[in-house]
């Protein structure tokens, strides 16, 4: 069966800077992989290649069978700027890509498909607060029900919770991972996080400066990847083990 996504010998430069040059990864449909690799490495450009914001200089690169030429429809992007305007309240930013799309012009229709997702992420209560109003665990599930809307069948995320505490931290992994499943949506996020790689992602990625890309399966880490399990750190230092090692 053909991959969902495929970069297929991907090289792009940037202010006259070569980031990578014949990049090939495969991502099957409703997977989760953690893209992890050195500080400017170009893991961020290569989720903004995946989201259509770049082309890529040479090589080919198809989602859902199609090439990438711009934005895709079936393609939600959180950034790590949140994407949240100050004048918007969060009922307000939540249905905007709805408006944006054209797809759904009932105003009704965009108010209660709405107000439901807000529900489901635990954000009824704020709906009509501006984001200088809100925690930042709020604003992460206010630009995480942004993403949602669309019902995307690929999330790309650029670290989703760097900026959150330990325990906010958790409950948006615990909601990302709950929304990817339920969706059965095929996730790409960047982290820094190993705990966070192993724990969300089914395959990790490995970037290298020059677009070397290694994968693993987690399930094929001798310690699971559940939190609750005793062994979990024992993923983890093998992911680290395996990070060092290359
Ligand atoms: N618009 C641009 N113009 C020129 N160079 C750029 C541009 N965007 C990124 N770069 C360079 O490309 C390289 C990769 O950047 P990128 O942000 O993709 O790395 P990263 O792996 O996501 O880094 P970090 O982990 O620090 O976020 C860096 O050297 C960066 O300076």
């Amino acid at each position: 069966m053909a991959p969902f996504v495929e970069l297929t010998e991907i090289g792009i430069r940037l202010g006259g800077k070569e980031i990578f040059a014949g990049m090939n990864a495969r991502l099957e449909r409703g997977v989760s992989y953690a893209l992890i690799g050195k500080s400017g490495v170009g893991k961020s450009t290569l989720l903004n290649l995946i989201a259509g914001y770049l082309t890529p200089g040479s090589g080919s690169l198809t989602v859902g069978g199609e090439p990438v030429n711009g934005p895709r429809r079936g393609t939600a992007f959180l950034q790590q700027e949140l994407g949240l305007f100050p004048w918007q309240t969060v009922a307000e930013a939540v249905g905007m890509p709805l408006r944006l799309a054209g797809g759904v012009t009932d105003k009704k229709e965009i108010a209660n498909k709405t107000a439901g997702l807000l529900a489901e992420l635990g954000l009824e209560g704020v709906a009509g607060s501006y984001p200088a109003q809100l925690s930042g665990g709020q604003r992460q599930r206010a630009a995480l029900a942004r993403t949602l809307i669309g019902e995307p069948d690929f999330l790309l995320m650029d670290e989703p919770t760097s900026s959150l505490d330990a325990v906010t931290k958790e409950s948006i992994q615990l909601l990302v991972q709950e929304q990817q499943r339920k969706r059965g949506a095929t996730l790409l996020f960047v982290t820094h996080d190993i705990e966070e790689a192993v724990l969300l992602g089914d395959v990790i990625f490995l970037l290298e400066a020059g677009g070397g890309l290694s994968s693993r399966k987690t399930a094929d880490f001798e310690g699971g990847t559940a939190r609750e399990d005793i062994r979990f750190y024992e993923s983890c230092i093998e992911l680290r083990q395996w990070m060092n090692a290359l």
